[in-house]
């Protein structure tokens, strides 16, 4: 790939630069399933397809009513200081979060040495790079991956709440960080795993939309709005 196109990099996280998207996927499994159990009323059990369609990508409380929506489920919003045994929007969330925060603690973060290979590329071409999460856990899962100190522009869940700034598929948190870096939009690249996530490229005209395959399937992402697909992102490297 041609670098000189472009001056900055715009990284989603979990499932693009560390293998966090499987630890998100298994504790929405774990936290879906025991609800619709509890609930006793005959639901389907959540499955990985509906962690892509509904889930995949999207803030924390976005992910939770996108579901239970698509289950016909509507339960009220409640606020993110709700606890995990709240049977509100926000509790649900933060049910999940208890034991994403488990498995941080327990195993720690090895980032994708081939995303890495990239972030070394890149340095060396100086193109600018920033982190554009929708997850409220970024800042932690960067420090556990040893990637902190590449990033200075990091926009994640709780930057966005904190400025308004509506989650993917919306466009604006991707738009935020280009602004950060003094980049125009034509001049950025995204770098996606999510379905979600290569929507908020395409809705934000971004010179260049890169989806990453773990799980979502290339055909979807560039249905979704990616420029071209990756198994791994050292296939950017290479001129
Ligand atoms: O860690 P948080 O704030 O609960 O955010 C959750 C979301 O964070 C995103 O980065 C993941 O791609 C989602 O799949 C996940 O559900």
């Amino acid at each position: 790939m041609d670098w000189s196109d472009y001056d900055a990099a715009l990284f989603d996280l979990d499932g693009v630069l560390t293998p966090t998207a499987e630890v998100h996927m298994r504790a929405w499994d774990v936290m879906f399933n025991a609800y619709l159990r509890d609930r006793g009323d005959g639901q389907e059990a959540y499955t990985d397809a509906d962690y892509f369609a509904s889930v995949d990508g999207k803030p924390r409380y976005d992910g939770v009513r996108s579901f239970l929506a698509s289950r016909g489920i509507t339960l009220p919003e409640g606020t993110p200081e709700d606890g995990p045994e709240q049977e509100t929007v926000c509790g649900l969330g933060n049910r999940k979060n208890a034991a994403f925060g488990e498995v941080l603690r327990d195993e720690g973060v090895t980032p994708y040495p081939a995303s890495v290979a990239l972030l070394d590329r890149l340095a060396e071409l100086g193109v600018a790079v920033a982190v554009v999460s929708s997850s409220r856990n970024a800042p932690a899962v960067l420090g556990a991956a040893g990637l902190a100190d590449r990033f200075e522009v990091v926009v994640d869940g709780q930057v966005a709440a904190a400025r308004g700034l509506p989650g993917k598929p919306a466009p604006d948190t991707f738009l935020y960080a280009a602004e950060q870096l003094g980049v125009p939009r034509e001049r950025a690249v995204v770098l996606e795993d999510a379905l979600s996530g290569v929507q908020a490229g395409r809705a934000g005209r971004f010179g260049l939309v890169v989806g990453v395959d773990r799980g979502a399937g290339a055909q979807e992402l560039l249905d979704g709005g990616a420029d071209l697909v990756v198994a791994e992102l050292d296939e950017l490297v290479r001129p």
